[in-house]
C-alpha cells in the first residue's frame, strides 16, 4: 500500500468539503487503487492542526480544541521529524500571499495540488519558475479545478495540445457564479443583488465576490488555458469587462461593497430589459488562438443557443480544433460549488498519488 500525506491549506467552503470526501473515500481508494491517504496537517490562515497519524472524522472539534499558531517552518519541521513521505500540499485558499511559498514547498519535497488560481496567473516568469523547480526536484503540480471546478477542462486542453491537435478557439461560460447569477436573473423577477447574495450562500462565488463581478476570475481562467496552449500572455493583456460600476470600483472595501450591492440592481435591470425579445444575459470568455486574444465580456445571447440554454451554475466550454472542424467539442456541467470542486481536487490527488514512486 502506498501512503500519501496531505498537508491542506484552506479549510473553508472547499477545503472542509474535501476533508470529508477524502475521509469517506479512504477505504475505496485503498481497495481499488492501493493508495492510503492520510491528512496529518490542516491549516487556515493563522492556525494549524498537527496529527502525524492523520486527522479523524472529528477534525472540526479537534481543530477548535488543539489547532496552534503556525508558520511554514513549523510544517516543514513536522513533516521531517515524522518522516512523512509522498507529500502533497493542497492550496484550497484564495490567497495571493500563500502562493509565494510554492517554491519553498517544492524545494522541501512537496508535490502541489491547487484550487487557487493565483499561482498560474502571476507573471510568466513565476509560472516558468514553478515548472523549473518541479522538474528539478521531480515533483508534480495538478490544478484541474482552476478552470470549470470539477469538469475535465485543463486535462482535455492538455491532452489535445500534447497530442498535436491544433486548438483554434475556446468559447463559453467560464464562471459558475456568474452563470448562476445570469441564469437566475434572466428567468426570475428577483433583484440582481438578491441573486448575487444567493450565489454567495450557495458557495459559488469567490471568498470576495468582487473577484467574480470584476471579471478577474474569468480572466484568470482564460489565461490558465491560454498558457496550456503555450500562448505567452500576461494577466494585464486579458481584455476584461468589469461588471462593477465605476462608482464602486476600487473605491470600496469588501464590507462597504457588500452594503452597497443594491446599487447594482438598476444597472442590471436596464441590461435585462434593453435586450432583444427572447435573449438572455451571459458572461462569456473567449480565446482566439491565432490572434492570441483573450476576452471576457457580458453579452446578450438568444435563448435557443447552447450558451443561452445553460442552467444553474453550469459552465459550458466550446473547444474548436482542426479535427473537430466547425462542430466544437463541448464540455458542460456544474462549474462551481464546494462538492464538485472538492471532488475535482480529490481526482487530482489520486492521479498525482499514482505517479509517486
Ligand atoms: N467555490 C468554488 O466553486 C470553487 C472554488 N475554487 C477555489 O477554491 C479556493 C477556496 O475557495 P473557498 O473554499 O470558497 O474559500 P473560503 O474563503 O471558504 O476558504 C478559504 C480558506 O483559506 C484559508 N486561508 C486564507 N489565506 C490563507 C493562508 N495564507 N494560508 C493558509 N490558509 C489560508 C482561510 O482561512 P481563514 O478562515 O483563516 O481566512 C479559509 O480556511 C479559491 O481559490 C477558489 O477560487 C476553485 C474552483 C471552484
Ligand atoms: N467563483 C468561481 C468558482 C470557481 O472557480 C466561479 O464562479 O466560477
Amino acid at each position: 500500500m502506498k501512503k500519501v500525506n496531505i498537508i491542506l491549506f484552506g479549510i473553508g467552503n472547499v477545503g472542509s468539503t474535501l476533508i470529508n470526501q477524502l475521509l469517506s473515500a479512504k477505504e475505496q481508494w485503498e481497495k481499488n487503487s492501493g493508495i492510503s491517504v492520510s491528512i496529518p496537517v490542516i491549516a487556515n490562515s493563522t492556525k494549524a492542526l498537527f496529527n502525524a497519524e492523520g486527522i479523524s472524522k472529528n477534525w472540526q472539534k479537534d481543530f477548535e480544541k488543539s489547532a496552534e499558531n503556525y508558520n511554514l517552518e513549523d510544517i516543514l519541521d513536522f513533516t521531517k521529524a515524522n518522516d512523512l513521505e509522498h507529500l502533497i500540499a493542497i492550496d484550497a485558499t484564495a490567497s495571493k500571499e500563500f502562493v509565494e511559498i510554492y517554491i519553498r514547498l517544492i524545494q522541501n519535497g512537496f508535490n502541489l495540488v491547487a484550487a487557487n488560481k493565483v499561482a498560474n496567473t502571476l507573471s510568466s516568469d513565476f509560472y516558468k519558475e514553478i515548472r523549473k523547480e518541479l522538474d528539478y526536484h521531480g515533483k508534480h503540480f495538478f490544478y484541474e479545478t482552476n478552470v470549470g471546478a470539477g469538469l475535465p477542462i485543463v486535462q482535455t486542453i492538455q491532452g489535445l495540445y500534447q497530442s498535436g491537435e491544433k486548438v483554434t478557439k475556446i468559447r463559453g461560460v467560464f464562471s459558475g457564479s456568474l452563470s448562476f447569477i445570469f441564469n437566475t436573473f434572466s428567468e426570475n423577477k428577483e433583484n440582481f443583488s438578491d441573486v448575487l447574495e444567493k450565489a454567495g450562500k450557495l458557495g459559488y462565488t469567490e471568498p470576495d465576490a468582487r473577484e467574480d463581478l470584476s471579471g478577474n476570475d474569468v480572466g484568470r481562467k482564460l489565461l490558465i488555458l491560454a498558457r496550456e496552449l503555450e500562448l505567452n500572455k500576461e494577466f494585464q493583456e486579458v481584455k476584461i469587462q468589469s461588471l462593477i460600476p465605476e462608482k464602486l470600483n476600487g473605491k470600496t472595501s469588501a464590507e462597504e461593497f457588500q452594503k452597497r450591492i443594491g446599487e447594482l440592481d438598476e444597472i442590471f435591470t436596464k441590461h435585462k430589459t434593453e435586450q432583444e425579445q427572447g435573449n438572455v444575459l451571459r458572461y462569456i470568455g473567449e480565446i482566439e488562438v491565432a490572434s492570441a486574444s483573450l476576452e471576457a465580456k457580458l453579452i446578450s445571447e438568444p435563448k435557443n443557443t447552447a450558451l443561452g440554454q445553460i442552467k444553474g451554475a453550469d459552465n459550458i466550454f466550446e473547444i474548436y480544433t482542426e479535427s473537430y472542424g466547425d462542430q466544437p467539442l463541448v464540455i458542460q456541467g456544474a462549474g462551481a460549488g464546494a462538492a464538485v470542486t472538492a471532488r475535482g481536487i480529490a481526482g487530482d490527488v489520486l492521479k498525482l498519488s499514482q505517479r509517486l514512486n
